[in-house]
């Protein structure tokens, strides 16, 4: 099967530090895989590269065959809003819109606001009740569930989540989980999801560990 998202000998230092050199991956259309690995190794680096949102020194990202960084500033922004969903592990959530506001955003961009669309993801993260609270009037747990349904609201090709259940209790987290799994299943997204949990590892279709050696297939 095609790769949906492929990186070619990525490479990145801070400096003279290097962070990693020379990895590799791809990761096929349904797929979802855990990227595991001690705090520091390197995961939210390689994640923001595999977004666009870093720039490696060296090595290639093509998401469905395209080099993303080969393209201009403006079409790697459009790719990225149209293709991919990124939950940040530090959230991102836009402080002066409330929870529907930030969860409607990226079809907002692209044109598409769909409220039907709208309530279904708010509900799948249990906030509709809280639709229109302003993110200062939100738990941490609640924040992550809104950067999750935005992440997923356009049905991206290419989910990349970073610590995504960090912040959550196991029933909440259980059911990110399955709507991440969801996104795979029924709209044939890839997803790429850093965890340091054990339970969410398990539900993964793989498991890569990122160490000194690299990236490691772990059984
Ligand atoms: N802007 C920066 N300048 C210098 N060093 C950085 C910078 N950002 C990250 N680092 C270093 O790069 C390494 C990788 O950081 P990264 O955030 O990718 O790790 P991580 O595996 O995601 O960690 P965690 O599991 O704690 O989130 C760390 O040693 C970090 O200190």
């Amino acid at each position: 099967m095609p790769a949906l998202l492929e990186a070619r000998g990525l490479s990145r230092s801070y400096g003279e530090t290097p962070v990693f050199s020379g990895l590799s991956l791809r990761l096929a259309p349904g797929e979802l895989v855990a990227l595991l690995g001690e705090s520091g190794c390197g995961k939210s680096t390689l994640l923001n590269c595999l977004a666009g949102l870093d720039r490696p020194d060296a090595g290639q990202v093509l998401l469905e065959g395209i080099d993303i960084h080969e393209l201009s500033e403006p079409a790697q922004a459009r790719l990225r809003r149209e293709r991919l969903g990124f939950v940040f592990q530090a959230f991102h959530v836009l402080p002066h819109l409330d929870v529907a506001g930030n969860v409607g955003l990226p079809l907002l961009l692209q044109g598409k606001e769909d409220p039907t669309r709208l309530a279904e993801m708010l509900a799948a993260v249990g906030l509709l009740d809280l639709a229109s609270r302003m993110p200062r009037q939100l738990s941490g747990g609640q924040l992550q569930r809104v950067a999750i349904a935005r992440a997923l609201i356009h049905r991206p090709a290419l989910v990349l989540a970073d610590e995504p259940t960090g912040n959550l209790d196991p029933r909440h987290a259980d059911g990110v989980l399955e709507l991440l799994r969801q996104q795979c299943r029924e709209q044939g997204a890839a997803c790429l999801l850093v965890t340091h949990s054990e339970r969410a590892a398990a539900l993964a279709d793989r498991r890569l560990q990122l160490g000194e050696a690299g990236l490691e297939a772990l059984l």
